[in-house]
């Protein structure tokens, strides 16, 4: 008779790939709430209206009203009776503009008029960082981590999508609400509210970040370990690629900021339906593991323990590894933040377009994070890919600083180098933790690695924002802002990509010494 061997359910290749799939699509809508609001930095840093032309150029509801009494009162016409409630799409303007320095007619059709929130600068970067700020401060992504060792996958996962859902409902109310300039923490009404739903948001984003990594931990080790990881990062960035590309259109043809908030809440109550899915799969596959061990007399693991966390803070690779965490993303997540409307001012491009060359950056992501994953997996190398990674950020962070090149299409090829860097990275990163922390104290691993890299989200948009406002801000001599010269806050993320490269050489020269295997491949054969 046919001996019957107990199998896992991880080990039908069907089953793994299909969890991969489904928490990847819960991360995805996640990926979406956090950038959404990126490419809206111009029309929030806006007073009033913004009123969009057909020819994608845009301009102050207040400023166009004036230009076209100037052009009634030069054409001899009466003043029409236009007033900025009345603007409103497919209006034909006629108005004065300078035109170096000569005053001349214009002629435009109105595309969109949207509403502006006036926020500064900083208050921008205050609301970018409060991703992080609960994780920070309470230190919830730490305590995120034991509950998940603890608890276990399918408690945390629905609590921290429950948390997203909630932070991304709360944003939403106070992007759509109008407060009437009223306070909160000495602050305007909006940023503060807006914030705080964006920090319960990251609190659950975080959190549900360190249980998929060991939901993909648990599915596949000694299998595609890079591999799925690669493609669960991938369909992550689709999340960020969309956000980054469609929300300006949506704001724009909605007029009003609050309604990409609203589509991707939205798409999360799906993610958190998925992830309930994935709960069922998670239960059948617990139970096969109990079989396996049963029929072949093994003992169950033991539990997380609180004096594991002495293992994981002993270890100085791991120490490394989140360093290089810290300052790799501090280049690059804090940066999409403000990467919109580094094109329109630093390399020209047209509000509506510029939203799209930030997005070239998940875009490209999305195909080479898996394809290095799986180059991880079969030939190893993991430290040295992590090693050129930082060394492109820094070299596209320089040449966004230089003043040269300030063409459209340089920025495009800039932008496409960074995708590489941003999928080697973390392409090598996440499957090299498991090499040098066990599965059981996983989840407190990733957890500290997110923690200390969340410091540098929340910290880093809260500066730059504050240095846009201080050294980038350009005005006339009656204190209109005119435009903004980057050479600054580019510089600083030239340092945080410096900091990487010093790092990832450590790395690598400590993996030569303790053989965590970072360079060897994944897939034993
Ligand atoms: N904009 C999303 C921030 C997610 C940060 C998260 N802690 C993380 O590092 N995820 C892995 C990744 O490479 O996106």
């Amino acid at each position: 008779m046919k001996e019957h061997i107990q199998k896992k359910l991880s080990d039908s290749k069907t089953a793994r790939w299909s969890a991969m799939l489904i928490v990847s699509f819960t991360m995805m809508c996640g990926y979406f709430l956090t950038d959404v609001m990126s490419p809206l930095e111009n029309l929030l840093t806006t007073q009033g209206k913004v009123v969009y032309f057909t020819d994608d150029t845009s301009m102050s509801a207040d400023s166009l009203i004036t230009k076209v009494k100037l052009f009634s009162a030069a054409s001899a016409l009466s003043e029409p009776e236009l007033a900025v409630e009345k603007l409103e799409e497919g209006m034909n303007l006629k108005y004065m503009d300078s035109v170096d320095g000569i005053q001349t007619e214009m002629e435009k059709t109105v595309s969109a008029v949207a509403k502006g929130e006036g926020w500064s600068s900083t208050e921008y970067g205050f609301f970018s960082g409060a991703y992080g700020m609960i994780n920070v401060f309470l230190l919830m992504l730490f305590f995120g981590g034991l509950i998940l060792d603890k608890m276990g996958i399918r408690f945390t996962g629905t609590l921290s999508c429950g948390l997203m859902l909630a932070g991304a409902l709360i944003k939403w109310y106070a992007l759509s609400t109008d407060f009437g300039g009223s306070m909160l923490f000495g602050m305007n009404m909006q940023v503060a509210l807006a914030s705080v739903g964006f920090a319960v948001f990251g609190m659950g984003a975080e959190i549900t970040g360190i249980t998929v990594s060991k939901v993909i931990v648990k599915w596949f080790t000694g299998k595609e370990l890079a591999l799925a990881m690669g493609l669960q990062v991938a369909m992550a960035r689709i999340g960020t690629a969309i956000a980054l590309g469609v929300s300006l259109p949506v704001a724009r043809m909605m007029g009003a900021v609050s309604y990409p908030v609203l589509f991707g809440a939205i798409a999360l109550c799906v993610g958190f339906v998925s992830y309930m899915v994935y709960c069922v799969m998670d239960r059948k596959e617990d139970a096969s593991e109990v079989a396996v061990r049963q029929e072949a007399g093994e003992k169950e693991e033991e539990g997380f323990r609180m004096a594991d966390l002495k293992q994981i803070f002993g270890s100085r690779g791991f120490w490394l590894i989140t360093l290089l965490c810290l300052m790799f993303y501090a280049g690059v997540f804090p940066f999409l933040k403000f990467a919109t409307k580094l094109m329109i001012f630093k390399y020209g491009v047209p509000e509506s377009f510029a939203g799209l060359i930030p997005a070239l950056l998940p875009f490209g992501t999305i195909l080479l994070t898996p394809l290095f994953g799986s180059l991880y997996d079969r030939i190893g190398k993991g430290a040295t890919l992590m090693l050129i990674g930082s060394v492109m950020l820094t070299v596209v962070h320089i040449l966004f600083t230089l003043p040269v090149l300030d063409y459209w299409w340089f920025a495009v090829i800039v932008m496409v180098v960074l995708g590489i860097a941003f999928s080697l990275v973390p392409s090598a990163m996440w499957p090299s933790v498991p090499k040098i922390i066990p599965l059981k104290q996983l989840g407190s691993a990733y957890a500290i690695i997110f923690y200390i890299q969340n410091i540098g989200l929340m910290a880093v948009p809260w500066l730059i924002g504050w240095v846009i406002d201080r050294f980038a801000t350009l005005r006339d001599a009656s204190g209109t802002i005119t435009g903004y010269d980057y050479t600054v806050p580019m510089a600083i993320f030239s340092l945080f990509g410096l900091c990487a490269i010093v790092i990832a050489l450590m790395l690598r020269s400590e993996d030569a010494k303790k053989h965590y295997g970072l360079e060897e491949a994944n897939i034993k054969k």
